[in-house]
């Protein structure tokens, strides 16, 4: 049975992928929850929106189908049995697990069809929306003044994170912050409720029942066996470890995992913010992750006779060079590494670019300097608007998920 789920490569054109439009969770941020929420300010909405769409038309008009994540979960909840177990493990994992407040939320939230109940999950719920129908002793000790019971999720627009698509299967993945460890579960039940995905056996190379993080923005599938994936802020070396070894014993076709090292920080959250992948052999490299003469921490696994290897290196070109049989490579510099518009642009995304086909991405407009030396290297450019969406400290590549890519023909 043909795999509904096809991505072995960064670059091949892509056919399918899965985004969120920005809805009432982002004007659920305030000023106080905006550092915990993962967001730098706060995004004006119908302008983040309007910025969305014509992101979501850019593919359409290359060719990519659009799918709507809310629009997938809704179809996975259509029975009733399913939907009513979803509900209560999305309460529980909200901090209301043996709560009395729990039945008050899922009478609640109950109340709505399929579409509005999901909305509501996303923007969050106001403690003045519920009826609490008795008096919860761990409720009354926490802050009262807190107007939310269950938090708003405003990263739902970077459909990257929760889970990567690997080859003919992905990862759902348990994620680093409070935050955004809910947003995986929409993901799961996708996969084994919504009739695309469902008994079509999609691999799931990682579930997220698991205590060590990992987050899509560092899976980077560089081709049919060799995966690239940064030890970040959200991803740790005992993941990458559990995920390789999981995708060398599957018939996932993936033997080779190079780990890299980058800072841990929130400009640089993910291995995508600062190296992507963007033709056979072109990537974008923010400067500040490589020494003067192009080293940074790198790890090569291997599968092996006792389970993984591991070798340690530094240069970061000819590990490539070797992973991917190639005889040079072209790493560009984000802001063509000049000190001040390397760290700016990036900063807004200037290294998070979306490959729709090989050698041509989409950007953010904003990034003009980093956009001109793309297309000075033969990139094909297409630039979107980014003063709202750019807030969220995401780009094109953490806003979309693909799950289907034509194979590379090379
Ligand atoms: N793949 C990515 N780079 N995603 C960016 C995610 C940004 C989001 N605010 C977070 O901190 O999680």
């Amino acid at each position: 049975m043909a795999s509904p789920i096809n991505v072995k490569s960064e670059i091949g054109k892509l056919k399918t992928v899965i985004l969120k439009r920005p809805g009432k969770e982002i004007e659920n941020i305030t000023p106080e929850t905006m550092p915990r929420l993962l967001f730098d300010d706060i995004p004006y909405l119908p302008v983040a929106q309007k910025e969305h769409d014509e992101f979501a038309e850019v593919l359409r008009d290359t060719g990519t189908e659009v799918l709507y994540l809310d629009d997938l979960v809704a179809e996975a909840l259509v029975d009733k049995n399913v939907r009513q177990e979803f509900l209560q493990r999305i309460i529980n994992e909200s901090g209301y697990e043996n709560s009395e407040i729990s039945g008050s939320l899922n009478d609640y939230l109950n109340s709505f069809d399929v579409p509005t109940m999901l909305e509501h999950i996303m923007q969050g719920v106001r403690k003045d929306e519920v009826e609490i129908k008795s008096l919860d002793l761990k409720e009354v000790s926490t802050d009262q003044s807190y107007p939310f019971l269950m938090d708003p999720m405003p990263n739902l627009y970077f459909t990257r994170d929760p889970a990567a698509s690997i080859g003919e299967g992905l990862s759902i993945n348990h994620m680093t912050f409070k935050a955004r460890q809910r947003e995986s579960l929409f993901m799961e039940y996708i996969i084994a409720h919504n009739s695309r995905f469902k008994d079509k056996g999609v691999n799931v190379w990682r579930n997220r029942n698991h205590e060590t993080r990992i987050e899509g923005g560092d899976e980077l599938v560089l081709n049919n066996h060799v995966l690239a994936i940064g030890v970040s802020q959200r991803t740790s070396a005992e993941a990458i470890q559990d995920i390789a070894n999981n995708l060398f014993n599957a018939s996932s076709g993936y033997d080779t995992v190079i780990a890299i090292k980058i800072p841990h920080n929130h400009a640089m959250m993910h291995l995508d913010t600062v190296f992507t992948m963007i033709n056979y052999d072109q990537f974008t490299v923010h400067p500040a992750i490589l020494t003067e003469d192009g080293q940074v921490d790198s790890w090569i696994l291997h599968p092996s006779e006792n389970g993984v290897s591991i070798e340690h290196h530094r240069d970061l070109k000819e590990v490539l060079k070797k992973a991917l049989d190639l005889d040079d490579l072209d790493l560009i510099p984000t802001g063509n590494g000049d000190p001040i518009v390397a760290p700016r642009e990036q900063w807004n995304d200037g290294s998070n670019t979306l490959a729709i086909a090989p050698g041509e991405v989409v950007t953010y407009n904003r990034n003009y300097v980093s956009n001109e030396v793309l297309r000075k290297h033969g990139i094909k450019v297409h630039e979107v608007l980014s003063s709202e969406l750019s807030r969220g400290r995401g780009g094109p590549r953490c806003m979309s998920m693909p799950i289907y890519r034509e194979d590379l023909t090379k």
